[in-house]
């Protein structure tokens, strides 16, 4: 168990700078996830704390030790991929005892460790089996069981479950944070799908070209996106433009097309002042219905279009000529009001966060 410092780490490929100076400290048992669009530099990051790449410029760390150089198989980390790769040829029990064969661990420690990374992962039944007598989620847990076996001081996942049907993946997401935190283990998780990360992270980066935008937990950075690009980038949301009216400490005054509406900084660091333009995040979830009027942060108007998901029904709720927000409602109830005059919306202050342009 360490932790990983990452400090000013560059990486170029020929003219593309994929990563730009990041700064980052992850600390030890952690379960933190890298999450950006495509190209933003994710695998770039992982991979040069795996060894494949050595960084232009900067240091990484695995506790006090320089890895920066370092290669792959002398850095003592488990690496799981999208295509996990097993060998068709062997067992279960023989691809996890790979790794510990290269290490030349004797027999009777390399058989009690095949059994013990099995158990971690619920797999110790299927231990003679081959991999094409397995499921995918099967063959995933072997996988995970692999990296685990040569005892890792850190993991590093890239897309692990994208391979995997809805239902496994969501099981398999909960099955990782477990093993995650009973080895104990300083894990680095490459996803696309930020339910995955938003459910099991403990913190997480969210990258833009080569470099962090924001860092926090998943509740910090769904709440209080810093920017427009994070805030679009996680989960959905309304933006609203808008003009300062009164800048207070915690609550910020804004004018906009549908009224005016007070929220809080989405970054802490940032101050309004009068008259400056600003852009609202308001997510849909966020937005209440109501048959009257709500005094604060309400507004009237009527529901357009509808989308019935069975547990949530998305709407657009019109607020004025041609100006709608989304609007998620759990359990809906407002379905039979679809095109009815004269219903109210309305946000908690809490709930619209203001960013600066
Ligand atoms: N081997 C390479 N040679 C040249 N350019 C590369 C190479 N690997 C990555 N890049 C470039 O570096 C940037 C970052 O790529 P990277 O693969 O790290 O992105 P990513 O965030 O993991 O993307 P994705 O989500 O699509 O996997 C991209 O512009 C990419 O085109």
């Amino acid at each position: 168990m360490v932790p990983v410092t990452v400090s000013n780490v560059e990486k170029r490929f020929g003219n593309v700078v994929a990563l730009k100076g990041v700064d980052l400290e992850i600390a030890p048992g952690e379960l933190f996830f890298l999450l950006g669009p495509s190209g933003c530099g994710k695998t770039t990051l992982l991979r040069c704390l795996a060894g494949f790449y050595i960084p232009e410029r900067g240091t990484i760390h695995f506790g006090k030790s320089d890895v920066t150089r370092l290669a792959p198989h002398k850095r003592n980390t488990g690496m799981m991929f999208q295509s996990y790769a097993l060998w068709p040829h062997m067992t279960v029990a023989e691809n996890v005892a790979f790794g510990l064969e290269q290490r030349h661990v004797n027999r009777k420690e390399k058989q009690a460790r095949v059994e013990e990374a099995l158990a971690s992962v619920r797999m110790e039944k299927y231990a003679s089996r081959k991999p094409n007598q397995l499921s995918g989620g099967q063959q995933q847990r072997v996988a995970l069981a692999r990296s685990l076996v040569i005892r890792p001081q850190c993991l590093f996942l890239d897309e692990p479950l994208s391979n995997l049907d809805a239902k496994l993946r969501m099981e398999m997401r909960q099955e990782i944070r477990r093993v995650c935190k009973e080895y104990n283990l300083t894990t680095i998780y490459v996803t696309h799908d930020q339910k995955e990360a938003l459910s099991i992270a403990d913190r997480m980066a969210i990258l833009s070209e080569g470099e962090i935008l924001q860092l926090g937990t998943p509740a910090g950075v769904y709440k209080r996106p810093k920017s427009a690009f994070v805030a679009d980038f996680i989960g959905e949301t309304n933006f609203i433009e808008g003009t300062v009216v009164r800048a207070g400490a915690g609550n910020i005054l804004v004018k906009t097309l549908i009224g005016d509406l007070s929220g809080v900084a989405g970054d802490p660091e940032d101050s309004f002042t009068e008259g400056q333009q600003v852009t609202l995040s308001i997510r849909p979830e966020c937005v209440k219905l109501d048959t009257y009027p709500v005094e604060e942060n309400g507004f009237a108007g009527k529901i357009g279009e509808s989308v019935y998901y069975g547990e949530l029904a998305q709407y657009e709720f019109f607020s004025g000529e041609d100006f709608h927000l989304k609007v998620f409602e759990l359990n809906p109830r407002y379905l039979n009001r679809v095109g009815q005059e004269g219903l109210y919306a309305y946000v908690d202050p809490d709930d619209v966060v203001v960013l600066s342009k």
